[in-house]
């Protein structure tokens, strides 16, 4: 590589590889690379080469990332290296980006233009209601089952006309595809699988719409690329022509295949071998160095990760030093392990450093709730990424649903969810005929509900509550289609009984539920269209919508606020901390149960753990607990087999403080004591370790407390009957 070249100032911040990468002429290229080894950096700067050196139009580039919050930093990084704007660019999530296309050419797909979103939840809802009124036993039949059939469907770009040679469940999921489908679009709703099945569908079957798109996307670059499903490939390959042919495009692929964590979704990290075969002259880019993470968590991941085959083997190494060893605390139950946690973190922001830094990765979001009560009894502010999203909260939801209603009349779910929210008399008998109606004339609950009124098959009460309910939603679209996004939203709410209806609701929860109506309001105000990466065509309403069932929870109401990250280990992908805590890493919990009954789950299973520990710039912490309950069920469990494949240097053992001869034997009832702890425990005037006796279970042995006062709560191992927890006011324990 000549000086100039090496001068570059797009190129002063890369190794040489990544160099050669960003500034390679146009082609198709692979990078394949492990965690941290600055994948995404190439990507962004290959854009700005591509733009600066190249002299494309950003109109030329299609980028594709993981998550919005990925592409809007991915735009503000371009944009900073280029100093000009991207606007034109087109960059997001499959979704988004197939939102877009729908969008643009709802007519040619045969959607209506004020088209909803209906998002997972939703989806669920409507497939229920679906089932019932297909008569299928609800015992034997599950909407999730459905929702799951449906979506692997659509995935593989497959409509239920395409489907045969069925068993007999199958063959009844067919069915309830075909129906769900046909109320969908009826509906003028789309789910999330159907925004990319359409997609393809469209540039599929219409030549010149996919011709347009080839000719504007000179480049196509994916970030993630192992976790792409059929479909998604497809779509790639459709808008680059194919990899062969006149309308060639360049296409770049990012990714490692020691990260591909969605084949339970369909994913498939062999469409990185398919690519190498699709595509002529590709150059394959391998990246070595890890930037990201410290010698010892670097090497520990390597090791687990080593515990997989058929890999596609990559060496990583890095030039950070050694690092602090890996943390592992073995907490006696998630109580214990979500304190120990809380605890850390207060440690680490009382050194200064900052809360947003540390992130919390669990396996399931079921796992959160008793994470986030320990937070807050910390007073530790966090934040939950993906999961339960701020446009997933009950109220939320109703108020969209009215939105959604104004905006499109035929949206069935949001007619179911509001019609009669508040409560305004139409029950469930009226409903029932309303659907009976829907179904028989093939119309919309909206259209039904109208010509059942009209022709009098609904009287009295029914029909005048019926139609109350119609005149609403159309005067507050009358009202309200002038007003600021904001107002209308804020109107809307007040109009419709919701806001009354909340605020009449007593309690915490009640509250929080006002609250968050209003800070509904304020996130329409606060919105911004293009900032959201939606077309300007579309009625800001419609954005705000589409927005809201898109976004993954990256956004949420205290967006500003110095907060410690809560998500699942899925949802970390691609990106850093300084501070990591993995917990619930347990056999049964993490790698999960169900991962001992498939092929290939264990290994993506590591693959996820592999994930987890890479986001840790600094330092890592990893805990299990021996006692969890989950799903309402006590389990016992062992640390998982992930902890054993790291090297026991790189561990470092976390021990109770005082330990009492007797936990030399029983390592795991190790723990971590804060001082605030340590009062708790003094008022229950039992110490850790120490053997009691109770008259009815026998003698056992202080494992752990919790609350303090009348309120506090011991738990004692027994010998005979294991562990329980018991209030110590009551317990009446002696000391043995
Ligand atoms: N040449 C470099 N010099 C300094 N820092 C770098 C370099 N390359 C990458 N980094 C930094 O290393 C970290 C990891 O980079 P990046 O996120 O691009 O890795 P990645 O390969 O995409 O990781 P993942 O597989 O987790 O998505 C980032 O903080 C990035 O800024
Ligand atoms: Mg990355």
């Amino acid at each position: 590589m000549d000086d100039s070249m090496t001068q570059h100032p797009l190129l002063d911040q890369l190794n040489d590889k990544q160099r050669a990468a960003v500034s390679a002429p146009e082609r198709h290229m692979l990078v394949l690379a492990g965690a941290g080894s600055g994948k995404t950096r190439v990507l962004v700067h290959r854009i700005a080469w591509l733009l600066q050196e190249y002299h494309l139009s950003p109109y030329s580039i299609m980028a594709v990332t993981f998550t919005n919050k990925a592409a809007a930093e991915m735009r503000g990084r371009v944009e900073a290296l280029v100093g000009s704007s991207t606007r034109a660019m087109w960059i997001g999530t499959f979704h988004g980006l197939a939102h877009r296309l729908l969008r643009a050419h709802y007519m040619d797909v045969g959607l209506p233009q004020n088209f909803q979103i209906l998002d997972s939840d939703d989806q669920q809802r409507m497939l229920k209601r679906i089932m019932r009124s297909l008569n299928l036993d609800e015992k034997r039949w599950s909407p999730k089952q459905a929702q799951w059939f449906i979506n692997a469907k659509k995935d593989e770009g497959l409509r239920a006309e395409h489907l045969d040679g069925l068993d007999y469940n199958e063959q009844t999921y067919k069915e309830i595809y075909a129906t769900y489908q046909a109320a969908c679009d009826r509906a003028g709703l789309v789910d999330f699988a159907e925004l990319l099945l359409r997609a393809h569908e469209l540039l599929r079957d219409n030549a010149i719409v996919r011709e347009h798109y080839q000719r504007r996307f000179r480049h196509i670059l994916v970030d993630e690329f192992q976790d792409t499903n059929a479909i998604q490939y497809a779509w790639v390959k459709m808008l680059s022509g194919g990899g062969r042919g006149e309308n060639e495009n360049f296409v770049t692929i990012v990714g490692d295949d020691d990260q591909s964590i969605y084949g339970w979704r369909g994913a498939k990290i062999e469409n990185i071998h398919q690519f190498n075969r699709d595509y002529p002259n590709v150059e394959t880019i391998r990246l070595e160095q890890n930037y990201r993470s410290t010698n010892t968590i670097l090497t520990a991941a390597n090791s687990v990760i080593a515990n997989n085959t058929d890999r596609l083997g990559k060496e990583l190494w890095t030039e950070g030093g050694t690092g602090e060893p890996i943390d592992l605390y073995a907490a006696i139950n998630e109580m214990d392990e979500a304190r120990y946690i809380a605890s850390r973190i207060e440690a680490w922001h009382e050194q200064g450093n900052a809360l947003q830094d540390v992130a919390l990765l669990y396996r399931s979001n079921a796992q959160s709730r008793v994470l986030e009560e320990a937070l807050l009894h910390a007073r530790i502010p966090y934040r939950i990424y993906g999961g339960l999203r701020f446009f997933d909260r009950q109220e939320v939801k109703d108020a969209l649903a009215y939105l959604r209603l104004l905006a499109n009349r035929d949206d069935d779910a949001a007619l179911e969810r509001v019609i009669n929210t508040p409560t305004r008399g139409i029950g469930a008998r009226t409903l029932d005929i309303v659907r009976d109606g829907a179904r028989q004339r093939q119309l919309s609950l909206w259209q039904a509900a109208k010509q059942l009124v009209q022709e009098k098959v609904l009287t009295g009460r029914a029909a005048n509550a019926v139609n109350t309910f119609i005149e609403l939603i159309d005067q507050l679209e009358d009202e309200t289609s002038d007003d600021l996004l904001g107002k209308q939203v804020d109107r809307v709410i007040k109009a419709s009984g919701l806001m009354a209806m909340y605020e009449a609701e007593k309690g915490e929860k009640a509250e929080t539920r006002v609250e968050n109506l209003k800070e509904l309001v304020n996130a329409c105000e606060n919105f911004d269209q293009l900032d959201a990466n939606m077309e300007e065509d579309l009625t800001p309403l419609n954005a705000f919508l589409a927005h809201a069932a898109l976004e993954s929870g990256e956004e949420q109401a205290d967006e500003y606020q110095d907060a410690v990250q809560l998500m699942t280990l899925h949802s970390a992908k691609g990106l850093e901390f300084p501070l990591v805590f993995m917990c619930g890493v347990e056999e049964g919990m993490f790698p999960s149960q169900q991962s001992f009954e498939e092929a290939g789950r264990l290994a993506e299973e590591r693959r996820l753990c592999y994930v987890g520990m890479t986001r840790a710039m600094q330092k890592l912490v990893i805990s299990y607990a021996e006692q969890r309950r989950i799903y309402g069920q006590e389990k016992f469990h062992t640390q998982s087999r992930f902890i054993g494949e790291i090297p026991a240097e790189n561990l470092h053992h976390i021990r109770m403080q005082s330990a009492s001869p007797s936990f030399g034997r029983q390592p795991n009832y190790g723990r971590f004591r804060t001082s605030a702890s340590h009062e708790a425990f003094t008022e229950t005037g039992f110490q850790l370790g120490q053997r009691v006796r109770h008259a009815k279970f026998g003698e056992g042995t202080v494992l752990n407390y919790e609350g303090s006062g009348p309120q506090s709560r011991i738990q004692v191992n027994f010998d005979d009957v294991g562990a329980k927890w018991l209030v110590v006011a009551y317990a009446r324990l002696d000391r043995c």
